[in-house]
């Protein structure tokens, strides 16, 4: 009999663990530790809190006082029918409720500014915290989730640091002022009452684990589920074009059926605790009712003070009551405070130098010293001992076949990662030793898959660089050759292109970027397979902006295919992450090695695209 409750109790308020997780959950932490946490973004509305506690404390106060008040009307109005009283009755009452309306007032006014103010602080220093983050963290987060983070989670734990602790300190204010009431009254009574207390704090103890348990997985899977739905709308045309919907909303379902099942035993935790509590109340008040009237009985106690007693008893187990169920509630969101912490404890990988070098504009020396580098948590190196040189104004093509750690390369000049050994140098100066700011400064990308945001065209090209003037954007559009195109567009340069810039074809994106790269008109430009994507004529179409944008600037242009590197000052080949092939075209090809067999397998056609020297 004992084992079938039990089993039925857990299928009733467990709830089942994933161990095919689309988001992991974040390691538990305590309740304390995660209100210290937190406890830092009160700054600047620490003085309100300290109003909200002396409001919270009157409230209780106005309580009793009311309470009084009826032992009053029962002992020396109703029982000796004095009517004379009830003039300054009715006025303390009614002075009573416009006192405690203007505290409620102030309080919930004044909670309400903190929580509001905590959520502000909190919100911001995360998204801060996050996008300071470096590559790498992102490249093995899911973005849904961390959406789900910053918004769903942040809100949960404002509950849980201020309007769970003003209530924490309503009740417990309430607790001490009744309880000393009720001693004053009868504290014999009293003691006999407080016999039920260890029972409450037994069951909120293990209510609130259980509650804790299904609230981590109801937001764990909340997070699965912003988590899928980024995905899937992300990338909408892949979706359809292969009919995957049927199976994304299979695997959407499976999350969102997950967070049913989460948040109904976090409901069936709740319901069943009410009921609980209830008992555990109802067997005081029962006890302390049978007392009292004995006590009664021998004169001991009149009936307004009997009645006053009973009052205020159920006055007593409301706070504790709901102290009990606050309880819950801070364990709840103490699941979604994990959630933040975790982001919170993510460090730069990348971390600025302490006493960082001067570089101001780079004249565009670019070094590579026997570099090597693993991503984290994988077995093969990238790059292992690359190195390779481009001096101010050289171009430099880096080649070879997919996955040989071209990209690579091209996030350690970006300094998205630091190399494992070796040093990547600009001017001389090792990456590491540079305000990271100042890098990026000198360093202009056009990527393979070009970014564009939603905004205008405009907004698009001054990314760049925010100050520029309206001459500088037009005169950075017509260099990219986008300017044709902008002017056809319904309205010029006010068009808004839509997110990542779907309004716009592949070839009128890569313009834009030319635009953006030009406008930024940095001493070093990453060009990373820039006409990948693009047919023939819109890759022949990109080049001579690109040149435009190339002359004058070191370049490192990476690329798969070779159209675009062939007469490039130098030409570095790439194999497995080492560099197995360095010199001009011509002597590479003589060489007859691995450029030579590339060469032969991606070589140009007739008309095909290629980027020529520049003078
Ligand atoms: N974020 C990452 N985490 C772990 N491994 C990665 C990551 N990015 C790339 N790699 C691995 O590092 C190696 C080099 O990748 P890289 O992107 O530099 O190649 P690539 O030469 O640019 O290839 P492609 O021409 O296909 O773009 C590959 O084996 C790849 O699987």
């Amino acid at each position: 009999m004992k084992r079938v409750v039990r089993s039925a109790l857990r299928r009733l308020l467990y709830v089942a663990e994933d161990h095919n997780a689309v988001v992991a959950a974040a390691p538990p932490i305590s309740l304390p530790d995660v209100f210290r946490r937190f406890w830092p973004y009160t700054r600047g509305g620490r003085r309100w809190i300290v109003l909200i506690i002396a409001f919270s404390m009157i409230g209780p106060v106005i309580e009793a006082a009311e309470i009084w008040l009826f032992k009053i009307v029962v002992d020396d109005m109703l029982v000796p029918h004095d009517l004379g009283l009830f003039v300054p009755i009715a006025g303390a009452y009614l002075g009573l409720t416009l006192l405690s309306g203007v505290f409620a007032f102030g309080d919930d006014v004044t909670s309400g500014w903190v929580s509001e103010r905590f959520l502000l602080t909190l919100r911001s220093d995360v998204f801060r915290h996050v996008q300071g983050l470096s590559l790498g963290f992102f490249e093995r987060r899911r973005l849904g989730d961390l959406l789900s983070r910053v918004t769903g989670d942040i809100d949960t734990v404002e509950t849980f640091l201020l309007s769970g602790m003003s209530n924490a300190i309503w009740y417990g204010t309430q607790l001490a002022v009744f309880l000393g009431l009720l001693f004053y009254l009868q504290w014999d009574l009293t003691l006999l009452a407080l016999v039920i207390a260890p029972m409450f704090w037994f069951a909120a103890r293990r209510f609130s684990r259980l509650i804790k348990a299904a609230s981590r997985e109801r937001r764990r899977r909340s997070g699965s589920i912003s988590a899928i739905t980024e995905e899937v709308l992300g990338n909408v045309a892949l979706v359809q074009a292969y009919n995957r919907q049927d199976w994304e909303h299979g695997r959407f379902e499976r999350e969102n059926r997950g967070r049913f099942e989460a948040a109904m035993a976090s409901t069936r935790i709740r319901a069943l605790f009410g009921p609980v509590i209830d008992l555990i109340e109802m067997i005081g008040a029962l006890i302390v009712m049978g007392l009292g009237t004995w006590e009664l009985a021998r004169g001991h106690l009149s009936l307004g003070g009997l009645m006053v007693f009973l009052g205020l008893l159920s006055r007593l187990y409301s706070p504790i009551r709901d102290l009990s169920r606050l309880n819950n509630t801070f364990y709840s969101a103490s699941a979604s405070g994990e959630r933040i912490i975790e982001l919170l404890d993510q460090h730069p990988q990348v971390v600025e130098a302490a006493d960082p070098g001067l570089l101001g504009r780079a004249r565009g020396d670019v070094e590579f010293d026997a570099v090597s580098f693993s991503y984290p948590q994988t077995a093969q190196p990238a790059l292992r001992g690359v190195s390779f040189r481009a001096a101010p104004g050289e171009t430099l093509a880096v080649v070879g076949p997919s996955g040989a750690g071209k990209s690579t390369a091209a996030k350690l000049l970006l300094r998205f990662y630091d190399p494992d050994a070796g040093a990547v140098r600009i001017d001389g100066i090792d990456l590491r030793d540079l305000r990271l700011r100042e890098l990026r400064d000198n360093v202009a990308v056009v990527l393979q898959e070009t970014l564009v945001f939603h905004g205008t065209v405009r907004d698009n090209i001054a990314y760049g660089r925010p100050d520029a003037s309206e001459a500088q954007i037009l005169a950075a559009a017509r260099a990219a050759d986008a300017d044709e195109f902008i002017g056809e567009l319904p309205e010029g340069y006010d068009t808004l292109v839509g997110q990542r810039g779907r309004l716009l074809s592949g070839g009128q994106r890569q313009r834009l970027a030319i635009a953006r790269a030009m406008i930024r008109d940095a001493p070093v430009l990453i060009l990373d397979e820039p006409t990948t994507g693009l047919d023939a004529e819109s890759g022949r179409r990109i080049l001579e902006p690109l040149r435009r944008l190339m002359h004058g600037r070191t370049t490192i242009v990476i690329s798969h295919n070779l159209l675009t590197v062939r007469d490039a000052t130098r030409i570095v080949v790439l194999d497995h992450g080492r560099v197995a092939e360095d010199g001009t075209h011509d002597e590479l090809l003589a060489h007859r090695a691995a450029y030579a067999r590339l060469y032969r397998l991606h070589g140009p056609a007739d008309g095909a695209p290629t980027l020529t020297v520049l003078s």
